[in-house]
């Protein structure tokens, strides 16, 4: 006797059309729901895509974005632990991915070797203009000469699309570089409106805003998230020095900042008036000269102009000095002293709170004088350019320190008073980066 399966129906099979009109409906349905979900995504999207006359593509605010929030998510296309080879990576990649990369910007070329890169740079493993590649494709044991010879057109693309778009970051597994769909559209600005941040998961960043931004407005990051100096971080660097930096993505940077001709990072106290709080900028462009004062309008002869900036540059000298002795230097011998003493020829020199090397000296007698290894206070502000708030104050310092250095202590102090006493102001004091206050 046979008994039918229960579930299963003992009357006659049903039409193939009945199946044909189920799964029609099915797929035009879920279809729907596809597309209804993909414009839903446009329309919560923060930010688009546009054409720019000098800088590529760029991705600029469709909406009023607020201070603090997290404009896009996003997992890398390609990536892998730092300083290791993309090209093994390469080989794995899947079509789309690779369809993908080949879309984001490409220069000719790969950058030139630094010695601010480390070792492991592209061009020297290949070559700028990838004379070595096939070589490497076939160490790389996933290429065989044949192979290399064929898939090579592509591998060089994705290679220049990698040394123009990559990104360092940390992660669970440890610091990666990658590159992104949309993050990696993201130009540079040396006023950046976007700060870029590990979500914790491997190969994903998130993109917040670190200040209001205007719809129209662009993103920007900063591209050298690394600090120049330790403790300094690139955005407070002069602009001679950046432009520098830069190099390493062969532009020149046109951001708002970059084209203003005064250098924030490089003022003088306004020896006008007494107590005028202005300030003289070193113009960038023209032949090294001052800017009058922005606020009473005071100009130097340019005899006095000269005096002044051969003080900057002893001072500076007195600064490139520290820094070797720095690379020396063991976390229990840091030079609080020579950092005081360089603070007061500063403050002889005339130079304002916010020229690149009083506030780089502030920043190294804020964490010499807490006690706090160099190298962990060095890396907590180059991964994050925040720092624990630090326990003296720099008014307690200017006690101990030399009276040239103390007018420049006891404004420092003022001003992180000033940052602590504002709203929202967190055990995690931001001392170092105003940019985003
Ligand atoms: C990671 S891509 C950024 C997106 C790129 N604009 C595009 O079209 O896809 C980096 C390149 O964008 C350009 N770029 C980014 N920021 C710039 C800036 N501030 N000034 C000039 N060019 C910039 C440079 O050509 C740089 O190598």
């Amino acid at each position: 006797m046979v008994f039918p399966t229960p579930g299963r129906s003992s009357g006659p099979p049903a039409a193939p059309a009945a199946y044909v009109a189920i799964f029609g409906a099915l797929f035009v349905l879920i279809l729907a729901l596809g597309r209804q979900l993909a414009r839903l995504r446009l329309a919560a999207k923060k930010y688009e895509t546009v054409d720019t006359s000098d800088r590529g593509k760029a991705l600029v605010a469709r909406v009023r974005i607020e201070k603090g929030c997290v404009v896009l998510v996003e997992r890398a296309v390609l990536s892998v632990p730092a300083g290791a080879s993309p090209i093994p990576a390469m080989g794995f990649l899947g079509w789309r991915a690779r369809r993908l990369l080949e879309s984001l910007y490409c220069p000719a070329s790969l950058a030139v070797s630094r010695v601010e890169d480390g070792e492991n740079a592209l061009s020297d493993e290949i070559g700028q203009h990838g004379e070595k590649l096939q070589q490497a494709m076939v160490q790389s044991g996933l290429w065989s000469v044949q192979q290399a010879e064929k898939d090579f057109a592509w591998v060089w693309t994705l290679l220049r699309v990698w040394d123009a778009n990559k990104l360092s970051f940390a992660s669970r597994k440890g610091v990666e570089q990658g590159i992104f769909h949309s993050i990696s559209r993201l130009n540079h600005s040396c006023e950046p409106n976007l700060r870029l941040l590990p979500t914790g998961e491997p190969g994903e960043l998130m993109a917040v805003a670190t200040m209001g931004i205007e719809p129209g407005k662009e993103l920007c990051i900063c591209y050298p998230e690394h600090n120049a100096l330790p403790m300094l971080h690139f955005l407070h660097l002069p602009t001679s020095w950046r432009r520098h930096l830069l190099q390493r993505w062969q532009f020149h940077c046109c951001c708002t900042r970059c084209q203003v001709p005064e250098d924030a990072a490089r003022c003088f106290q306004c020896p006008g008036r007494a107590g005028c709080p202005g300030k003289l900028c070193v113009r960038a462009a023209a032949a090294e000269l001052l800017a009058p004062c922005g606020v009473c309008g005071f100009a130097l002869a340019e005899a006095e102009m000269q005096q002044l900036l051969a003080k900057e540059a002893t001072a500076e000298q007195g600064v490139n000095d520290l820094m070797s002795q720095l690379k020396s230097a063991k976390d229990d011998n840091f030079p609080l002293e020579g950092v005081l003493h360089l603070l007061g020829k500063c403050s002889e020199a005339g130079l304002s709170i916010e020229h690149w090397l009083p506030f780089w000296l502030l920043s190294l007698a804020a964490v010499g004088s807490s006690g706090r290894p160099l190298r962990v206070a060095a890396h907590g502000v180059a991964r994050s350019t925040t720092m624990p708030a630090l326990p003296g104050t720099f008014g307690a310092l200017a006690e101990k320190a030399p009276a040239s250095a103390r007018p420049l202590l006891l404004a420092a102090d003022r001003d992180r008073q000033r940052l602590l006493a504002r709203p929202g102001a967190s055990t995690r004091l931001c001392l170092y980066l105003t940019f985003d206050a």
